[in-house]
């Protein structure tokens, strides 16, 4: 394969370690951040492949800023935020496919603490899209002998799994902050997913995509790892802190601290049951206490086992 131009904007955790993955195979790399010298238009100038490593937060003011810019039609636009838009309940591919409807958008999604990766540990990841060579171009960009990259035709499936997870890994940081123990995790993670495919498949999402890197294989990853912003929200919150204290000390971003808003507003308006992300919901908002919560979800009423 010719070497590709790829322009990363985002110079945080992830998209740094996108850059490198993609320098290390052999690849230009532009690196954009706001917080650089360098212009967000000469930057994507001549790009095959953008990507965007943004946190959600700043996802439109991106897109804005560089849609009225003209792009060969094989451009591709490549995003890695895990997110959903509070205004719109949008996903961040959704949000660059309506500004660049003609062009193939990728995602792309998996179990990928960017420590581990920047340390060159072993990882696998997703790249998904409707335009399967879009995405088997990407595959090639990012695959090397330490990172393994599958292609997923189901892009919907694939963002909401790497989305919605964050909010079961602030359950399972409060789970093991309280000590509550293996027996107590793998029910919070097994019914975790249980909720993420039944919000996903009411999105559009195929179910068995959960199943995969993105879904289950994000889930054991976030839930797990004290790695895990995410994870690190709900341990902090078990032992007392409240929410500003942890977001301020905080280092990079928690995306599952404005998704679980997001999801309430959409789950209700959708009579969608989401029992863990209600608990997670009214802790971030200070209406509980971790222990309220553990109490809460164990004293619903009893029924089946439904897995989606
Ligand atoms: N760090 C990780 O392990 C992984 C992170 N992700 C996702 O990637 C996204 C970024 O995460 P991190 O790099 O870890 O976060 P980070 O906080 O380290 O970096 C966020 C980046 O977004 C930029 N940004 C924020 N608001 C902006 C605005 N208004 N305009 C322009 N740029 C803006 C920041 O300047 C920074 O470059 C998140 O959605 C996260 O869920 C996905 C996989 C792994
Ligand atoms: O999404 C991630 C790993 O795949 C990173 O998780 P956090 O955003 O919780 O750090």
């Amino acid at each position: 394969m010719q070497p590709k131009l790829v322009a990363v904007l985002g110079a945080g955790a992830w998209g740094s370690t996108l850059a490198n993955l993609a320098s290390a195979t052999g690849h230009n790399v532009r690196l954009w951040s706001r917080h650089l010298e360098c212009s967000l238009a000469e930057t994507v100038d001549g790009a095959d492949i953008i990507v965007s490593a943004i946190s959600m937060k700043g996802v439109r003011s991106v897109v804005e800023q560089i849609r009225s810019l003209s792009f060969a039609p094989e451009t591709i636009f490549l995003t890695a935020t895990k997110g959903l838009e509070p205004t719109t309940t949008l996903t961040p591919a959704q949000i660059w496919q309506a500004a660049f409807p003609d062009h193939p958008i990728v995602v792309l999604c998996g179990p990928n603490l960017s420590k581990e990766v920047q340390q060159g540990l072993p990882a696998a990841t997703v790249v998904a899209s409707t335009d399967i060579t879009a995405a088997e171009t990407v595959q090639m960009v990012f695959s090397s002998n330490r990172f393994r990259v599958y292609t997923n035709s189901d892009p919907i499936g694939v963002e909401l799994g790497g989305t919605i997870k964050n909010v079961i890994a602030i359950a399972a940081g409060v789970c093991d902050g309280l000590h509550l123990g293996t027996n107590a995790k793998a029910a919070l993670v097994t019914r975790g997913l249980t909720e993420i495919i039944r919000i996903g498949v009411a999105w559009g999402a195929k179910i068995e995509t959960f199943y995969g890197l993105s879904g289950l294989g994000d889930l054991l990853a976030t839930c797990n790892s004290p790695l895990s912003r995410n994870y690190q929200v709900g341990y902090q919150l078990a032992q007392g802190k409240n929410l500003a204290e942890i977001l301020e000390r905080l280092e990079g971003t928690a995306e599952g601290v404005n998704t679980t808003q997001v999801l309430i507003a959409k789950a209700h308006q959708q009579h969608i049951s989401v029992p863990i992300t209600t608990q997670v919901y009214r802790l971030l908002q200070a209406e509980i206490t971790p222990r309220q919560a553990l109490e809460e979800l164990m004293l619903r009423d009893i029924k089946p086992e439904y897995n989606f």
